[in-house]
């Protein structure tokens, strides 16, 4: 008789389910097939939470977000090739918006694959990723397994965080060890999110700087809002009465109603501010690469709060940098600041000025419908906002161009990491998969405002999202195109223009065909009717609101990023 019989084995199953759970991993989300599928019945089986999707980009997503929210990596689990390629686009966005997740995928055989002899869905996935991900490492033995996975972990969660791509090889999961030598290698890793302490006179360089300033600015951004340190953030806004400005997913860190937020006021604040403060941001595209017209064409002198020492100097010179974690870094700088005299009044004055203007031009806009009878982004946002402020412990997930720009304007959050969106790259079908991520890691209803080009990149994830009964309530803006729905073709013959879609759609009937609740919203009564009830019942349900097809512009906020023809031959 072998000598195997008589010693117990493990699987390489065994040691995958034991490190996730080691590393405090409770849910996966992805798609089943060869060669993992068996690996999630075992998963199921040791009692950790699957949560099947139908499409690899969506769990994704889904993982990217359950990252951002938790601060403990969303693990994505995929098949080989095709089903890797489509996790790495959720994969990419995370790394992209430095949300911690896990991409695991199933692998052909490395004998095959380096001779590229043809294996079932064979492909150099590690090469593929390399570029994608701020990681990415191949498991070849069951052994390293434990390492494997808590390195995974680690580099997602530590520094700036992002994706990482754990390879799943062939020959790895098909192995098996005795039984004894693998509980000896199973672990749990210790302090996988380090603290990164400032250097003191790095924060007193920046506290000076702060003190001198005629026009301060406090610039919040999502990194501040993953940080998780609510309470001294909020603090040091209101110890210094500095105005802040919060970036979009930044949001709710103060109330949006908050007297020190200069949120409608933007475009005043920037060009005016003579020192600026920058907690968790960068200043890219969004921020005008930091120089320019956003800023008066005046270089301010910024202090910037970053764990990533790399992103200092990355467009401006940066006066003040302060490298370390945000939650180490506010708590120096207060202790620094204290008995520092409250921003000036005069400056305080001039923000509040344009801030009740800029809501006085809003409010009228919020109830006229234009044309009569119709829904426009401005009436059915405006009825959308008063029910969500009922309800602040709600996540809103938004996404679209209009849909997307109006949302951000018109609905405010009260409570940090409640707002979910395109993110840094602007992406386009985040939607499904982060309501679905969002539900799961709070438990508390969710909101998504979409734009109906937008829902349509993840919207058959409806149907999960019904499977799991899930609290999430979807708006689909439906104003029947990409920016707008009655665009001609320009060719003059009868095909669609390129941006407008089948007119009088109704994407409420796509839930109701897998139980799930359909509204078909035509007022902003109805709307918010519908949401509420929504919020109540916690049950799966679709809104399809009927906006007028002429609502929006091209491209939304950003039209000036377009290429227009210089010529027309
Ligand atoms: N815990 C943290 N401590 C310090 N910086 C962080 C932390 N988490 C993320 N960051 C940084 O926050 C920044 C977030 O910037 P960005 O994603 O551009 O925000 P926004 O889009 O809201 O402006 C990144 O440069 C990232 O390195
Ligand atoms: C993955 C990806 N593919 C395409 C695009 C380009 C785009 C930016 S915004 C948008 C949709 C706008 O139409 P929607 O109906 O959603 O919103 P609205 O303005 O309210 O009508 C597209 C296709 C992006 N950003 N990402
Ligand atoms: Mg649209």
């Amino acid at each position: 008789m072998s000598n195997e019989t008589e010693v117990e084995l493990v699987d390489a199953f065994y040691m995958l389910i034991e490190s996730l759970k080691n590393n405090g991993i409770e849910n996966v989300y992805g798609i089943p097939g060869i060669p993992v599928t068996a690996l999630i019945r075992s998963w199921q089986a040791e009692g950790g939470k699957w949560y099947g999707f139908r499409h690899e980009t969506n769990a994704a997503m889904a993982a990217g977000v359950a990252g951002y929210l938790t601060g403990k990596p969303g693990v994505c689990l995929t098949t080989p090739a095709p089903g890797f390629l489509n996790g790495l686009a959720g994969a990419a966005n995370a790394t992209t918006n430095g949300w911690p997740m896990i991409l695991l995928s199933g692998a052909a055989g490395r004998r095959n694959t380096d001779l590229q002899q043809g294996a079932f869905e064979e492909m150099d996935q590690l090469n593929a990723a390399r570029p994608h991900v701020k990681a990415a490492y191949r498991i070849n033995h069951i052994s390293d397994i434990p390492i494997a996975v808590a390195r995974a972990v680690r580099t997602a969660v530590s520094g700036r965080p992002g994706a990482v791509y754990l390879d799943l090889s062939h020959e790895m999961l098909t192995g098996t060890m005795p039984a004894a030598a693998a509980e000896a290698l199973l672990f749990t890793p210790v302090d996988p999110t380090p603290k990164q302490l400032p250097d003191p006179a790095a924060v007193k360089r920046a506290a000076d700087l702060l003190k001198g300033a005629k026009k301060p600015l406090i610039l919040l951004g999502k990194g501040a809002a993953y940080a998780q340190a609510d309470a001294d953030i909020k603090a040091l806004v209101e110890d210094t009465g500095i105005p802040f400005l919060p970036m979009s997913m930044a949001k709710g860190l103060l109330p949006d109603n908050h007297p020190q937020c200069a949120g409608p006021a933007r475009s005043y604040v920037l060009p005016e501010c003579d020192v600026v403060l920058i907690v968790g941001a960068r200043l890219n595209w969004l921020l005008g690469n930091g120089k320019g017209n956003t800023w008066g064409n005046q270089l301010k002198k910024f202090i910037q709060i970053d764990i990533l020492p790399q992103e200092i100097d990355s467009n401006v010179p940066i006066a003040a940098p302060l490298v370390g974690d945000i939650a180490s870094c506010i708590a120096a700088l207060r202790e620094a600041l204290k008995g520092m005299p409250k921003a000036d009044a005069a400056w305080m004055g001039g923000i509040a000025e344009r801030v009740n203007a800029s809501k006085e031009k809003l409010a009228p806009t919020l109830k006229v419908e234009t044309p009569p009878g119709m829904m426009n982004y401005r009436n059915s946002l405006g009825a959308l906002r008063d029910v969500l402020a009922k309800y602040p412990s709600v996540t809103l997930v938004n996404e679209g161009a209009n849909a997307l720009d109006n949302t951000r304007m018109i609905v405010d959050q009260y409570q940090p990491r409640k707002r979910i969106d395109s993110g840094t790259w602007g992406i386009m079908g985040i939607g499904m998969g982060a309501c679905i991520g969002a539900a799961v890691v709070t438990g508390e209803p969710v909101v998504a405002v979409e734009g109906d080009s937008a829902f349509g990149f993840s919207g058959m994830e409806v149907e999960t999202m019904v499977r799991y009964n899930l609290p999430i309530c979807v708006i689909v803006m439906n104003n029947g195109g990409i920016y707008k729905g009655n665009e001609t073709n320009a060719g003059g013959y009868d095909d669609p223009s390129p941006t407008s879609f089948a007119p009088g759609s109704r994407y409420d009937k796509m839930i109701e065909a897998f139980g799930g609740v359909g509204v078909n919203a035509q007022t902003p009564a109805e709307l918010a009717a519908a949401v509420e009830e929504a919020i109540k019942s916690r049950k799966p349900t679709l809104i399809n609101a009927c906006l007028d097809p002429d609502a929006g512009v091209e491209s939304g906020r950003i039209a000036g990023l377009n290429i227009e023809r210089k010529k027309k031959k």
